[in-house]
């Protein structure tokens, strides 16, 4: 990805933060005030050792005191509302981002090739929980730290120059902190979320690594990235602790020093007791921030490193501007010279692939493993986009219409079907929040499912959180309704009947007929001869080339022809 297309997803982010400025603005005020009502307490200070005990009025004091209650009272106020401000910040940015970044991360898990855009959801958690922690607001703080620093200097130069000097100090102290800690931290980070994700796909094949003995192999694995994970996590917490803990300590002897120095200035008659004290507490406001930011910097490293992958990603799946929906099609396919490349691969997986498919009519696709099959559904149902050529339906290329629309139009079954957590009914409703239930039954019903949907004791309403509840072939057979849900216009089955026996490939047949009676059409990737019995029409496929594409029986018939004669040229049949 180049910098400028980066520069777009950062542009979104920041566009999204600037929505909330009167929030920033509203807490970077009240800081302002905070930090002006910190000198309270060592004015309160200086008040108290110099006037009130010198001149042992109980007056002033129950007034001095009363003044400061207040305006602590005011600064807790403060602090809590740009506290709640910057909480109010975090949260508008995720609920701004929520629904962008999962049609960006489903999009991304479709078009990756590397499938970590899940990332984005808990990166996105993590500069939520920077914008709210206490980190961002000792930012805030930050800039009044010298102001602290210069009003100690008003009390003497020395004094001043012990707080510059410390602070300087300390800041170094941090910036060597960071520094020496970012690239364990990194690794760590990264070690962790490998090994998270390689978890998830053992989890996904539990049945496998169980059955077939795997799950030493699997967990040494896992292992050994949570222990590489482990050492880098020991390395830089080790170092984040020894720079940690010499800067507390460092922190709490420049406050003696300050004493000491204020001290050394009282004997010497050039400073007033209550300017000593004062000095010593507005050093500690003054440091203050700078060890919030040393405390809180791990959380601002994920933030920030967060911040880079989530603008990436907006980057990678950029909005797709709202578009005029096209009329809802009529059941008519055209393929023209179409090239797929995979997601992340070089080579074509498919090129020139050619064909017309018109209403009521059925086509089987067929070809050896790895021919592109699976492939062309995902091209026809605009999963992976046309590298060249191009895809019609009813005329409309598929980018013209907003993917929702298209899905409505559509049904399909993958080769690998995956059912959600709700129950049949939403199943097969596609997780409509209000689904049909006639559509629902309908679509069943076409689908050869209803009685097998209605053999269990809650029916529809079958709770599916655990997909072991039903066989591969019940699956298949819910998946099969899912597609036919909504009376789509265009059916795309890959392998339908692989976990079938020959009551469900009848059914499929079935369904594939209904289809094409009422004006759909129908595309069944198969590998056995009884899932294109309902096909008119036939695509052979090898190696990513189309072989052949016509009627059936022509198809069939020139196949035989060919492997009778071994050295004959492989023939495109004329079109229907
Ligand atoms: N997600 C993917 N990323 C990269 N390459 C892929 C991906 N899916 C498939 N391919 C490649 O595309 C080519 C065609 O694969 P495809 O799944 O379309 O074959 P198929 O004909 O459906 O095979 P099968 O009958 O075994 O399911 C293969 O070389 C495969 O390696």
């Amino acid at each position: 990805m180049t910098v400028a297309n980066i520069a777009t997803g950062r542009e979104e982010l920041a566009r999204v933060m600037r929505a909330a400025t009167p929030l920033i603005i509203f807490a970077a005020v009240a800081s302002a005030f905070v930090n002006l009502l910190m000198l309270t307490g060592p004015l309160f200070m200086l008040q108290v050792y110099d006037r009130v005990l010198t001149s042992r009025s109980e007056e002033t004091l129950v007034t001095l005191t009363l003044l400061v209650a207040f305006l602590f009272v005011i600064m807790g106020l403060l602090d809590w509302a740009r506290a709640q401000a910057m909480a109010r910040v975090g949260a508008r940015f995720q609920s701004c981002l929520d629904g962008r970044l999962f049609d960006s991360t489903l999009a991304k898990a479709v078009s990756d090739a590397d499938r970590t855009s899940g990332q984005a959801l808990s990166d996105l958690a993590a500069v939520r929980q920077f914008l709210c922690a206490p980190v961002l607001i000792a930012l805030f703080d930050m800039p009044f730290a010298p102001l602290f620093a210069v009003m100690i200097f008003l009390f003497h130069p020395l004094l001043g120059m012990v707080a510059f000097a410390g602070g300087g100090i300390l800041i170094l102290m941090t910036a060597l902190n960071q520094w020496t800690t970012r690239r364990h931290g990194a690794k760590a980070l990264r070690a962790a979320s490998e090994a998270e994700a390689l978890a998830a796909g053992f989890l996904t094949g539990a049945e496998a690594i169980l059955g077939m003995g795997m799950g030493d192999a699997a967990r040494e694995r896992w292992q050994r990235l949570r222990r590489r994970g482990l050492w880098h996590f020991i390395a830089a917490s080790d170092r984040a602790a020894a720079l940690g803990a010499a800067t507390r300590s460092f922190r709490l002897f420049l406050q003696s020093a300050m004493l000491s120095a204020g001290a050394w200035l009282v004997l010497h008659e050039q400073l007033s007791a209550g300017a000593m004290v004062a000095a010593s507490i507005l050093l500690g406001r003054a440091l203050a921030p700078v060890e919030q930011l040393l405390a809180g910097w791990p959380l601002a490293q994920q933030a920030l490193a967060g911040w880079r992958r989530l603008a990436r990603q907006l980057a990678a799946t950029p909005r797709r501007p709202p578009r005029t929906r096209p009329p809802v099609p009529r059941a008519r396919l055209g393929v023209r010279d179409l090239v797929v490349i995979p997601p992340g691969e070089r080579r074509p997986a498919l090129s020139g692939i050619t064909l017309e498919l018109e209403p009521g009519q059925a086509l089987g696709v067929i070809g050896p493993s790895a021919a592109g099959k699976s492939t062309l559904a995902r091209a026809v149902v605009g999963l992976w986009p046309a590298s060249a050529g191009r895809i019609v339906l009813d005329g409309a290329g598929l980018a013209q219409y907003p993917p929702d629309a298209l899905g409505r139009h559509i049904g399909y079954l993958p080769q690998s079907v995956r059912l959600f957590r709700g129950t049949i009914a939403e199943n097969i409703a596609r997780m409509a929040l209000c689904p049909d239930p006639e559509a629902v039954v309908a679509a069943a019903r076409m689908a050869g499912a209803h009685e097998m949907i209605t053999a269990f004791d809650e029916g529809y309403d079958t709770l599916l959180g655990d997909e072991s509840r039903l066989s591969g072939g019940q699956r298949q057979l819910v998946g099969l309704a899912r597609a036919l849900y909504g009376a789509p216009k265009l059916l795309v089955l890959d392998e339908p009947d692989a976990n079938l026996d020959s009551v469900g490939s009848a059914r499929v047949n079935a369904a594939i007929r209904a289809m094409k009676e009422r004006g759909g059409a129908v595309i069944v990737i198969a590998h056995r001869p009884a899932a294109i019995a309902e096909c008119e029409l036939l695509l052979t496929l090898d190696a990513g080339r189309q072989r052949a594409f016509g009627p059936r029986e022509c198809v069939l018939g020139e196949q035989v022809r060919n492997s009778a004669e071994p050295r004959a040229r492989l023939t495109p049949v004329a079109r229907p």
